[in-house]
């Protein structure tokens, strides 16, 4: 049996698409749908193990986008969001009917992400986004109940699709992490 990822994994998926102009998230409430436009192109696009990022029904892991918090507007039925967990450094922004994440964005301007938002480009009916590039914090599937003697396999199959699994973010964005860690420690040098 094929392992079950995530749907708009599992199949393969469509490369990102060049001069991509962005398009519209939809939560899954059939009436008073909260609708979030999203101007621009995603990036970063991966799939994520955490227990707090959103997944659809059945699926074991979340896939998510960053865009620039100016590109971010929500366009119908705002007052259906709510913040999931306000102590969280991603400030979730979810639907109060369905559950669906619509945006999360990080408040803190020292943060190494500070200007970006997350989504879920699955969302929307718009085709070109960035396509996933990565697995991150693959071993946290475990605290959502997979038997850690599946790991080995999930992993395979990861990197079958072409997505190579880390346990913490890309080495690329730890890198960038790291780097903004040791320009704000010699901020003044
Ligand atoms: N093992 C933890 C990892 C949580 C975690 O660190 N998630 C990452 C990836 S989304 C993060 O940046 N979280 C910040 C936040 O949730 O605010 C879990 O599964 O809950
Ligand atoms: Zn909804
Ligand atoms: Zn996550």
């Amino acid at each position: 049996m094929t392992i079950k990822l995530h749907p708009s994994i599992d199949n393969g998926f469509n490369p990102t698409k060049e001069n991509f102009a962005g398009g519209v998230l939809n939560c899954k409430c059939e009436s008073n749908t909260v609708r979030v436009k999203l101007a621009g192109q995603t990036a970063h696009n991966h799939a994520c193990g955490c227990s707090k990022c959103w997944k659809p029904e059945g699926a074991i892991f979340s896939q998510i986008a960053v865009i620039s918090r100016d590109n971010v507007e929500v366009v119908a039925n705002a007052d259906k969001l709510v913040v999931v967990d306000e102590n969280a450094v991603i400030k979730r922004h979810a639907c109060k009917e369905c559950g669906v994440h619509m945006y999360g964005r990080i408040e803190d301007t020292n943060h190494p992400f500070y200007g970006l938002d997350f989504v879920h480009t699955e969302l929307s009916t718009d085709e070109g986004w960035s396509a996933p590039e990565f697995a991150a914090f693959v071993s946290s599937i475990i605290e959502t109940g997979t038997d850690p003697k599946d790991m080995t396999a999930i992993r395979s199959r990861l990197k079958e699709l072409g997505l190579n699994p880390y346990d913490c973010l890309s080495p690329a964005l730890m890198d960038a992490i790291a780097a903004h860690v040791y320009a704000q420690n010699h901020k003044d040098a």
